[in-house]
């Protein structure tokens, strides 16, 4: 049995579900999750959720970069986390899959001077950014990219911005050495470039599918 000090087991499937579930999301984010997921598309937990806008709140955001929007689940929890002056920047190379995240942006009663949709290659636009501009980046697009996402992140934070990182545990498979998918390879390479720069000090929190967290020194 564990005591306190001694080596921590790994949270139950119900401590998981109790901290996932400790802080509700607004209506306006569960609305957006819940129709990315009766379409079978993968969204943010309502921990990371929570975790977004606790965070963006603490570092007084006005400006989060995006990189992934879906239905705006994760750029919802971003605004509401900034104050009525924060604006968001959030890129998907899907057009198609921005309209919804609009149509709830203005549901949640957000004005458009506070929301950037920019349909594109996140590759060919965070290079089009401005330098030191935004508080936050957060990382939600494809898998496959993410080493030049966090490459092009670097520029674009200010210092004590956030790099935020979702989906880095991706299922399990990134901690699995012998798992040698394309998905854990690109993952593992993401996140051995923010540890190999001196530019962050990071830590991994295991809250929905791995998010991590670097503050740009
Ligand atoms: C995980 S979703 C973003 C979820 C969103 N941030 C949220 O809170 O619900 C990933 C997004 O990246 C884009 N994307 C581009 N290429 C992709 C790929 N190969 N696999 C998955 N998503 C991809 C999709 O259009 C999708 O909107």
């Amino acid at each position: 049995m564990n005591t306190p000090g001694n080596h921590l087991e790994p949270p139950t499937a119900d401590s998981w579900a109790f901290a996932e579930d400790h802080a509700p999301t607004s209506e306006h984010v569960a609305a957006a999750r819940d129709e990315a997921t009766l379409a079978g598309l993968s969204t943010i937990t309502p921990g990371v959720a929570a975790t977004l806008t606790a965070l963006t709140r603490a570092v007084g955001a006005r400006a989060v970069v995006e990189v992934g929007t879906l239905m705006g689940a994760s750029g919802l929890a971003f605004l509401e986390g900034m104050g009525h002056d924060g604006v968001l920047t959030s890129i998907d190379v899907e057009a198609d899959n921005q309209l919804p995240a609009r149509r709830y942006f203005v549901a949640a009663g957000i004005p458009s001077s506070r929301f950037r949709l920019i349909a594109g290659s996140p590759i060919e636009i965070m290079p089009k950014l401005r330098d030191a501009a935004y508080d936050v980046v957060f990382i939600n697009g494809d898998k496959l990219e993410y080493v030049e996402y966090v490459a092009g992140a670097l520029r674009l934070l200010r210092p004590g911005g956030l790099l935020l990182v979702h989906d880095v545990l991706w299922y399990n498979r990134v901690a699995d050495d012998a798992d040698e998918s394309d998905e854990a390879i690109i993952i593992r390479e993401a996140l051995d470039a923010v540890a190999t720069t001196e530019a962050y000090t990071r830590a991994l929190l295991p809250v929905g599918n791995g998010l991590l967290l670097a503050v740009k020194n």
